[in-house]
């Protein structure tokens, strides 16, 4: 009878260090492995969330999140999944099993230097992975590792610039993590103030492009004249004041991530160009006949309801269709009540960075909890600000102090 092949073990492999990587990669498949590799936490996340793995191996640090914020959110989503990291000098003391043999034994051949504490430890060279497979269930102290780990609520991955457990603020949080690693489009929507930059930043520190240029254009800041110029470039002479030529926003861009903030200003001829440049990746500087490649992931942002405006014809429906491929909506702050509680602490903790520390009344407290914000986070850090300075020295900051800025003094 034809004996079944073993099922191959699977292992998401996390370093920033390619050759570390193609290394470590290179035994673990000859031993059988299936491996899927991440040069950083927020791509290692997308790949476990597409697909689990039994191990999970992971570099000392990470070049996107912090090492152990990623370690404690891999363990709560994936509590089943053996974590191995290489930042953990305890490890080489831990219980062995075939399996983690066969990572040490990787590691070993990965690291071109000693010194890791990986070295500390005896590596025993595994027998055909067919015996250690078999083995496997004999190793008292290795937890089982078969079937899939059921993720928990996604509640745990908020990133840290993000304050506020509210669900949606989760879910955006959970949106930029499962998006940032690739180069589709992101729209992002929502409110003023309600942290639609915080969010295209995140998304580019998460990317694998994080070592490139971050641009922003503000389409609504600039005279509609000179937005053409100003995104695409142009050469010298080619319109009346182009007395040099310019490199535009979307070249600057090459490699990075180009933010277009309040996209929904963009005037209709311009939205034809940049469709143009987004379905055939070149472009031609004004005045210039020749097509330049650009690689850029582009995310836009926007306040106004895009996709109504799309059935109204004052935006082209296919860019909005192209920019939309994955949305994200920051949600407004009213409502958020215990979110405007944590972000009260955040803001205070900031200010005090360069004073004597302050706490808010009661009063002054119940006040912001029954305020609509209409200007969202931003109006919040500025009330708070202008509260901190009405305080004086004053320890506690009372109701008096806090003024919204739509208030007329009485
Ligand atoms: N959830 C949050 N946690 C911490 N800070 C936040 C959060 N949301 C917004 N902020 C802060 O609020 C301010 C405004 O954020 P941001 O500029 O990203 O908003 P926006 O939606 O892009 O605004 P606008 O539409 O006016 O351009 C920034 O200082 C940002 O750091």
């Amino acid at each position: 009878m034809a004996a079944t092949a073993p099922r191959p073990r699977t292992t998401v492999l996390v370093s920033s260090d390619l050759s570390f990587r193609q290394r470590v990669r290179e035994t673990l498949v000859s031993l059988r492995w299936q491996v899927r590799e991440a040069a950083g936490g927020a791509e290692a996340l997308a790949l476990l969330d597409a697909e689990p793995a039994e191990t999970l191996i992971v570099d000392s640090w990470l070049p996107d999140l912090e090492i152990t914020e990623f370690v404690a959110d891999c363990q709560r989503l994936y509590g089943e999944m053996d974590l191995v990291s290489l930042g953990d000098a305890e490890l080489s003391g831990q219980t062995r099993s075939p399996r983690r043999n066969e990572v040490l034994l990787a590691v070993r051949r990965g690291q071109d230097g000693d010194g890791a504490a990986w070295n500390a430890a005896p590596v025993i060279e595994t027998a055909r992975p067919e015996a250690a497979a078999l083995r496997s269930d004999a190793m008292p102290a290795l937890r089982v590792v078969q079937g899939v780990a059921t993720p928990l609520p996604q509640a745990s991955l908020r990133l840290p610039e993000f304050i506020g457990e509210d669900a949606a603020m989760l879910e955006v949080s959970r949106r930029i993590r499962l998006v940032a690693p690739r180069t589709t489009p992101v729209l992002i929507q929502g409110p003023t103030g309600t942290g639609k930059e915080l969010v295209a930043r995140a998304l580019h520190r998460l990317s694998p492009r994080s070592s490139r240029a971050f641009v922003v254009l503000n389409c609504a800041a600039i005279p509609e004249s000179l937005l053409e110029a100003e995104l695409f470039g142009h050469t010298r002479g080619a319109f009346t004041g182009a007395v040099q030529g310019r490199t535009g926003r979307i070249e600057a861009a090459h490699g990075g991530t180009l933010f277009l903030d309040e996209i929904g200003e963009m005037p209709l001829p311009l939205q034809a160009k940049l469709l143009r440049f987004l379905e055939s990746g070149e472009l031609q500087r004004i005045g210039d006949n020749e097509a330049v490649k650009v690689d850029v992931r582009l995310v836009a942002a926007t306040h106004r309801p895009l996709a109504r405006m799309a059935n109204d014809g004052t935006f082209r429906m296919d860019l909005y269709h192209r920019l939309s491929v994955f949305s994200i909506r920051t949600p407004p702050l009213a409502g958020r009540v215990r979110d405007i509680e944590e972000l009260v602490g955040h803001f205070l903790a900031r200010l005090s960075e360069r004073s004597a520390a302050k706490s808010l009344s009661m009063e002054a407290r119940a006040r912001l909890e029954a305020y609509p914000w209409p200007g969202n986070v931003r109006e919040l850090e500025h009330v708070l600000e202008r509260a901190w300075i009405l305080a004086e020295e004053r320890p506690e900051i009372g109701v008096s102090e806090i003024e919204f800025g739509e208030e007329e003094p009485a």
